[in-house]
């Protein structure tokens, strides 16, 4: 059996996806911390997440960071969509790409997960290609309305249809392949 992970998350609907994913093959148990967020790449966002995470627990752990990137904007939002969304709402959203005729963008996952204090983190990362188009189905869960993937926004499918295609997904299917090599190895 595999040991539990750590996930650190303030974000319940993150959570419920994870579990969802990962469970039963690898138990998450998880802490609420609000982490500081820095500015930088993607990468860069999640790797510096994940390092204070593991100071701040003593022990090894999982974080994530979900960036949305907007092809027409060269990738921005990005790891800031989370400031975008609260300030201008999936509206604004919309009406930042109302310039251009690309609407097309790319939700982007990215896990960073740390053997503990002072460890390198291991990025995993999963991409998920999609449109921004005005608000349709409910709003569980943040920028979801307005992400179009194949013809249905992420909010419009029931969940274990997201979570088949989804950007966390994808990132977690790399994650799991890893986290049994390492138990094979173990
Ligand atoms: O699948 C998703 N579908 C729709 N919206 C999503 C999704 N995944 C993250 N989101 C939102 C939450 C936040 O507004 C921003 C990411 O910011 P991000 O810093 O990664 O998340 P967070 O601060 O809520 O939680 P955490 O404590 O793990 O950093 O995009
Ligand atoms: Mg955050």
């Amino acid at each position: 059996m595999a040991p539990p992970i750590q996930f650190i998350t303030g974000n319940a609907n993150k959570l419920r996806e994870v579990k969802a994913i990962l469970e039963p093959q690898i138990e998450i148990q998880s802490q609420s911390l609000d982490l500081e967020e820095i500015q930088g790449t993607i990468e860069e966002v999640a790797e510096s997440k994940c390092r204070r995470a593991a100071d701040l627990v003593n022990g090894p752990v999982l974080v994530e960071d979900t960036a949305l990137c907007f092809n027409a904007l060269g990738g921005l939002p990005g790891p800031y969509i989370k400031w975008f969304l609260d300030k201008t709402g999936h509206q604004g959203l919309n009406n930042l790409l109302a310039a251009y005729e690309d609407k097309s963008a790319e939700a982007v996952c990215t896990f960073a997960y740390s053997p503990g204090p002072g460890r390198d983190p291991i990025i995993f990362q999963g991409r998920t290609p999609g449109r921004i188009v005005p608000a349709r189905g409910p709003s569980k869960f943040g920028w979801d309305p307005v992400f179009e993937f194949e013809g249905k926004t992420y909010a419009e499918m029931e969940s274990a249809e997201k979570n088949k295609i989804s950007h966390r997904a994808r990132a977690l299917k790399k994650l799991q392949t890893w986290f049994e090599s390492q138990q094979e190895t173990a």
